[in-house]
């Protein structure tokens, strides 16, 4: 059984249909691309898969653990509990914090027991507070930004700003993992680095991957599978290999230009 499966899935806003009985499933382990010209529907099949808006219809399942849940139309907060972290497309970080609070406000709502211990500063708070830090420096340390814990958040390059969105939904300890452009913005250098990292936060983290990205070089460098969007429907699905040489793809994708190699 597939670790997410979305039927169907169709969210109209007013007369414009954003995305269209999409049908897609993400097995655990796999690490996927979901591509597809400006406009076409990546974003919102996003935010329906993490409860931003709920589907018109369609379904959307979630199996972990061999537990599966219905989690369309759930509120973010549940999605994000029942194992899916996800970034933006758009930084969303808090700015005026530092680096390392911000990884800490994203595990703390994991723990069991924070606000009351936290407000009455009683046991277990104190060791409570110690691990979130030392975890919190672990994330950072794996995202190449702990020597900026005590940085703010403001004050770091747009590129390091991306590697500490990922590492506040890592800290939501995800088991399907959703990166929206996670290179926007970036030179090929760092483009180049993030696609190793991406690689190797999968493997280190046994985690399932879904990302939406523009730069082709890292899509079909690391992805096993793609999706392809057009005007809100799935035209596509394969292997790079597949997808890059479906004449569907070439022809919605790239305006019939070859879709770039690796
Ligand atoms: N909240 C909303 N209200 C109205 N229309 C919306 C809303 N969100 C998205 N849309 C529309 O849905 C369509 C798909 O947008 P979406 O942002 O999902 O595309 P995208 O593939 O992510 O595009 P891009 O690559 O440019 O980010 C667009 O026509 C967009 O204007």
């Amino acid at each position: 059984m597939s670790l997410l499966e979305a039927t169907k899935l169709t969210r109209n806003f007013g007369g414009l249909t954003a995305v269209y009985e999409a049908d897609l499933h993400i097995d655990a382990g796999e690490l996927v691309g979901l591509i597809g010209p400006n406009g076409a529907g990546k974003t919102t099949l996003f935010n329906l898969l993490t409860g931003v808006y709920p589907p018109s219809s369609g379904t959307i399942t979630l199996t972990i653990d061999g537990k599966t849940e219905d989690i369309g139309g759930r509120k973010p907060y549940r999605i994000c509990a029942a194992g899916v972290g996800r970034t933006f497309q758009n930084i969303r970080l808090f700015k005026d914090l530092s680096v390392l609070d911000n990884v800490a406000t994203a595990l703390q709502q994991n723990l069991p027991y924070p606000l009351f211990s936290a407000l009455f500063h009683i046991p277990p708070f104190g060791a409570t507070e110690r691990r979130i830090r030392s975890e919190s420096l672990e994330l950072l340390e794996v995202m190449g930004l702990g020597g900026k814990a005590n940085e703010l958040a403001r004050n770091l390059s747009y590129g390091e700003q991306r590697h500490l969105e990922i590492a506040r939904a890592l800290a939501t300890r995800p088991s399907l993992l959703l990166l929206d452009e996670p290179a926007a913005g970036m030179n090929p250098f760092e483009t180049a680095e993030l696609t190793a990292l991406i690689a190797k936060l999968r493997a280190d983290f046994g985690l399932t991957v879904l990302l939406i990205e523009h730069d082709m070089s890292l899509v079909m460098k690391i992805c096993e599978r793609i999706y392809v969007l057009d005007h809100g429907i799935v035209i596509a699905s394969g292997t790079p290999d597949e997808v890059r040489n479906n004449p569907k793809v070439i022809e919605a994708y790239l305006g019939g230009e070859e879709v770039g190699n690796a």
